[in-house]
């Protein structure tokens, strides 16, 4: 159970109010303005000389040829880049190590349903992955992935990877292409490079370290380019891995924006970068990310990483997957109290995919009724939320969507996706009449959230979670709505330590946090609003 500073005292998630003047109710960003690039930059991760700030980067790139003011971080900051340009040319041509964070989510209405065109409702939470990287001398030849929470630690040869594969004319992708199903070409190039990845463990756990993996080596050679520098990825998260808090789309956010900001295809994040700036990056960053999430589980819809690349609360839906989905911001999206509960019964997004798209095929007409249902449920949770002036919710308002979270859960329970540890957390909920209980995420197992009553007893709460507890339940305590993925460059931070110049966060550091809790006091942010360091692209103007 972890109980980080800055987490409500009762345990219970709440969503951050937006403090900034509110932008227009619902507003759609899905569309990025990638397309205006006159000329195809070369994208190359050749050893140039990279500053110590990767948000200025875009000076020292000769890689890069002409692009547009929209899209070229060349042509961001003016007059303030010159003196950083005199400044590189004498920096180390080794990038300083660097850290990037992405939150994962909680999917409030709609999951599986999202999957076959339908909306789904979802904010970021405040539990986060945090991927360090640390770029190896350039004799170093290797990319090492040391994902700690699944045991990964694999080192490729870097000239020895399917380049040629990659590289071929009708293949190659830039940095800004949108690119909305794998090619099996491709992916079965990487497959040799796997096989070698968790020899001789558990084949269930060598499953789960094959998938991050192959979502790593898909991304890097799409990105990247024989010439990369050797790095080591390290990655660790607050997140309970398989739990329906969407912890592959937080991996995959960080590879793609460790990758973008490689390869110094970003601009920014920089406090006073233009909102329809960051939207783009972060819309960059998003359409890697889903790659990687295709990599991991098949068929994902992309809500996943869509929230996890650019936070905040939003309803999500794509009808047609070769166009990028419809993202409508939830700026009014109300405080709500919600327990999260984490059934500890472990289950694989892609299995209960399938599931749905099973029975989907062997039932269309019921299936697709109730997945329209879902649909009804989710557009009714939008439009409540959107009459929400200030974000307060009246006693009905959570009536009504406490009865939508009801509901909701009653149809995916038909879909079959719950599961029976799901059901007793219900059970418990319901028997104690204190709130209204759906799972979130895929389902099969993972988590649940619980919508509170507004008038309950602080007792009957105590009650209900000792009761969990004791049936080995987790309970975690977050908030909701918070950033996007975020940078720290380099990876040094103040946390109140008396290190001059900051703390700075190495390899072994990291590796050594105790934690959860260990790894907050490091690096966290998002419990910690003012962390100093960490940037973050913003899709709203302040
Ligand atoms: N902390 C992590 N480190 C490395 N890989 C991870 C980590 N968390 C998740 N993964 C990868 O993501 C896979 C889990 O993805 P899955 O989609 O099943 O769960 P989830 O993302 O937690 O749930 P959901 O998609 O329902 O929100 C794991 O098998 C692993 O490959
Ligand atoms: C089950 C699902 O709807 C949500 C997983 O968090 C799958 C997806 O949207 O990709």
């Amino acid at each position: 159970m972890q109980n980080g500073r800055g987490r409500r005292k009762n345990g219970s998630l709440k969503l951050s109010k937006n403090k900034s003047p509110r932008p227009p109710v619902s507003q759609s960003f899905a569309q990025s303005s990638d397309g205006e690039i006159p000329v195809r930059p070369k994208v190359s991760m050749a050893p140039v000389a990279l500053a110590n700030d990767p948000f200025t980067h875009e000076i020292s790139t000769p890689a890069t040829t002409t692009t547009t003011a929209a899209t070229n971080p060349l042509t961001t900051n003016g007059v303030h880049t010159t003196k950083k340009l005199m400044a590189r040319k004498q920096s180390s041509p080794m990038a300083p190590t660097f850290m990037v964070s992405a939150p994962g989510k909680v999917i409030v209405f709609g999951e599986h349903a999202v999957v076959h065109g339908k909306a789904a409702m979802a904010a970021a939470i405040s539990l986060r992955s945090y991927l360090l990287v640390t770029t190896l001398s350039k004799s170093q030849r290797t990319v090492t992935l040391n994902f700690r929470d699944i045991g990964l630690d694999h080192t490729w040869d870097i000239d020895e990877l399917p380049w040629n594969v990659f590289q071929q004319p009708s293949k190659k992708k830039f940095y800004y292409d949108l690119v909305t199903s794998l090619d099996p070409e491709l992916f079965e190039s990487i497959q040799p490079h796997l096989e070698s990845v968790g020899k001789g463990i558990p084949e269930e756990q060598r499953k789960i370290q094959q998938r991050s993996a192959s979502a790593f080596l898909y991304l890097f050679l799409s990105l990247g380019s024989p010439q990369s520098p050797g790095a080591i990825y390290t990655l660790r998260s607050t997140i309970p891995v398989s739990a329906g808090l969407g912890s592959s789309a937080t991996v995959c956010v960080c590879i793609s924006t460790a990758l973008l900001l490689q390869i110094r295809t970003l601009a920014g994040p920089h406090p006073d970068q233009p909102p329809e700036e960051s939207e783009v990056q972060i819309e960059r960053i998003n359409r890697w990310a889903f790659v990687g999430e295709m990599c991991m589980h098949g068929n994902p819809s992309g809500v996943d990483n869509t929230v996890s690349a650019g936070g905040k609360a939003v309803v999500f839906r794509r009808t047609d997957y070769s166009k990028p989905p419809v993202v409508t911001r939830l700026p009014n999206f109300p405080e709500l109290r919600l327990l999260l509960v984490n059934t500890r019964q472990s289950r694989s997004t892609a299995v209960e995919v399938a599931k749905v798209g099973t029975l989907k095929k062997e039932h269309p007409r019921v299936t697709e009724t109730i997945l329209n249902a879902i649909d009804d449920v989710s557009v009714s949770a939008q439009e409540l939320v959107e009459s929400l002036g200030n974000g307060e919710c009246s006693k009905e308002t959570l009536e009504h969507l406490g009865t939508l979270i009801r509901l909701n859960h009653g149809l995916l329970v038909s879909l079959g996706v719950s599961h029976p540890r799901l059901e007793r957390i219900r059970e418990l909920v319901d028997h104690a009449n204190i709130g209204w209980t759906k799972l979130t995420g895929a389902g099969g197992g993972g988590c649940a959230i619980t919508l509170l009553r507004p008038d309950i007893k602080e007792e009957a709460v105590r009650e209900l979670e000792q009761k969990l507890t004791d049936e080995g339940y987790a309970k975690y305590e977050t908030t909701l709505g918070g950033d996007g993925v975020g940078v720290l460059w380099p990876a040094v931070l103040r946390n109140g330590s008396d290190e001059e110049g900051g703390e700075e966060i190495d390899q072994q550091k990291f590796e050594n946090a105790d934690g959860p809790e260990g790894i907050e006091r490091l690096v966290g942010v998002g419990v910690q609003e003012k962390r100093e360091g960490w940037k973050f692209w913003k899709r709203t103007a302040p």
